[in-house]
């Protein structure tokens, strides 16, 4: 795959200090990458909050590098004609922010002091942070709180202040209604969306540096999508779109079945055939009358005819946990070569036996898309750890399966045999409901049939997945948001548009918590 533009990594705090590291080494200077942090967040700010022009900000400052940004941000400021003051929570320790304060000084001397801010920085820790806040920073975090309670918006710099920018973690922290993230995402940003608000990261003259080739996954974006997918030629017919079996639809189980062929049909398949439960035929038949139904191809005969027709089979839909259909999934994967997509109870059958099911899916072209639970059940590990651990996880289960594994959640990270690591930070709480995931499972089986690259079909679905729950939210609320509403925001999501932004924006990730 190759984008026009590098896409964005999403990394650990080392990994974020690496790059800074190696840009430095590379001949620009430190204080460089400061400034041009604190004026692109300048410029940000000045951008999302016009009101800041008349009513002015107040920046917590740290005393590490985050609080360098955050003088750097209120100089620049002063500079535009903001009324600004500083609260120094902590004195420079660092030569960079000793510099920025001393920059700042001189524009902020004299000036107007904010009396109700529209904005309120947060300077007061970046990735150098660790463990818990200390007592010390615990007032300012109720002040910031209360100033943001008063109206006024949160901006965090690089990151809100008490999340640790590798795991997640953190119990007392800054909440932001913007992030502005540094360079590079942080895993924590993707963890905590709730206190990030949107995420804005901006460039800060890491050039090539950005980009280093130490296993930070990248985020699937639009682009991303856009050169993954092909087109759809003028002239074709249900054969070029390709043809999608569906095993799933047990006994009161017929809609999961149906949710994968509704979120096949709206991704471009050419064709689909569902096959369920017997008693199933005729609702599934009813229900969907632009698929073809039959029943679970148990017989030779029966399953001759799917596989000699279909390009792509998904297996695992509402199938049912059940001895049957560890028998039925065992005979298809030995008697179909082709490119498979398992979800749910196909995956549920194989507990504790990732070798076994690896075995049976060979080197084919195959994805799996559990979510932290099923993940769990496969590798016998409990869920929370699964959750907590979800970038090493996906990737020890890829090369144990030897095939590419989708690990839906808040982010989805998607991983190859072969190492390599996504994430899709599309979404909205509105997908966390019974049946996403069988949508989920239609869309990528479509794209795999479609371009029988796994990797590139696994995070191409994952992202409009959860862009088609953006727009859908977007255009409605939370708790109004049925899976029916996000099926139909597919049409829009496969436009695959982008926001504009400016040139110092490297990608953006709308505020998806407290949203109603
Ligand atoms: N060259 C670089 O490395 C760049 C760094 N940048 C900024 O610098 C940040 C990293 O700066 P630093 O490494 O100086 O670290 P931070 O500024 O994030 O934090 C370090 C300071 O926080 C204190 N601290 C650590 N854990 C704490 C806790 N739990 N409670 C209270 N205080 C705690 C430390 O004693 C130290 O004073 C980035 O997030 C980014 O904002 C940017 O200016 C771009 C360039
Ligand atoms: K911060």
């Amino acid at each position: 795959m190759s984008t026009a533009v590098m896409p964005v990594r999403v990394t650990t705090a080392a990994q974020a200090a690496a790059r800074d590291a190696a840009a430095i080494a590379a001949g620009t200077p430190s204080y460089s990458l400061m400034h041009r942090a604190g004026t692109s967040a300048a410029h940000a700010i000045l951008a999302h909050v016009a009101e800041v022009r008349s009513a002015g900000a107040v920046v917590f400052c740290g005393g590490g590098n985050n609080g360098g940004d955050g003088w750097v941000v209120a100089g620049e400021l002063a500079r535009a004609g903001c009324p600004v003051s500083v609260v120094e929570v902590a004195a420079p320790s660092t030569d960079d922010a000793t510099r920025a304060k001393a920059e700042a000084l001189p524009a902020l001397a004299g000036h107007a002091e904010p009396r109700h801010p529209a904005v309120v920085v947060d300077a007061l820790l970046g990735t150098g942070a660790t463990g818990a806040l200390r007592d010390a920073l615990l007032p300012h975090v109720d002040a910031i709180a209360a100033t943001r309670a008063a109206g006024a918006t949160v901006v965090a710099l690089d990151l809100p202040s008490g999340i640790d920018a590798t795991t997640g973690a953190g119990g007392r922290c800054v909440r932001a209604d913007i992030t502005l993230a540094f360079g590079t995402l942080k895993r924590g940003h993707l963890l905590r969306r709730d206190e990030c608000g949107a995420i804005v990261c901006l460039d800060i003259g890491l050039g090539p540096h950005a980009a280093l080739d130490d296993g930070a996954p990248t985020l699937v974006d639009a682009a991303y999508v856009r050169d993954a997918v092909p087109p759809i030629p003028a002239d074709a017919h249900k054969g070029v779109r390709r043809r999608l079996g569906i095993v799933g639809g047990g006994e009161g189980m017929a809609g999961a079945p149906m949710l994968a062929a509704r979120g096949a049909m709206r991704s471009g398949v050419g064709m689909v055939q569902l096959l369920v439960a017997p008693s199933n035929v005729p609702v599934v038949q009813a229900a969907l009358p632009e698929t073809m139904a039959g029943r679970w191809p148990v017989t030779a005969e029966d399953q001759d005819r799917v596989l000699h027709w279909t390009h792509c089979l998904l297996l695992g839909p509402g199938l049912g946990r059940t001895a049957m259909t560890r028998a039925l999934v065992e005979r298809l994967l030995v008697e179909w070569k082709g490119p498979v997509v398992l979800d749910a109870d196909a995956l549920n059958v194989f507990e504790g036996e990732p070798r076994m099911l690896g075995s049976l899916l060979g080197a084919r072209p195959a994805i799996v898309t559990p979510h932290p639970v099923e993940a769990a059940r496969l590798l016998r590990r409990d869920g929370a750890s699964v959750s907590a651990e979800r970038f090493a996880v996906g990737a020890e289960l890829a090369k144990q399966l030897g095939a590419t594994v989708i690990l839906k959640g808040v982010p989805t990270v998607i991983s190859a045999p072969d190492g390599r690591v996504a994430v899709s930070a599309s979404g909205s709480p509105a997908l966390g409901t019974a049946g996403s995931g069988d949508v989920l499972a239609g869309i990528v089986a479509t794209l795999l049939a479609q371009t029988g690259d796994p990797f590139a079909s696994a995070c191409s679905a994952a992202w409009v997945h959860g862009r088609a729950g953006e727009i859908a939210v977007s255009e409605g609320s939370v708790r109004g948001t049925s899976l029916e509403d996000i099926v139909e925001a597919l049409r829009r999501a496969w436009r695959l548009d982008e926001p504009a932004h400016h040139a110092a924006v490297l990608t953006t990730l709308p505020a998806v918590g407290s949203v109603r």
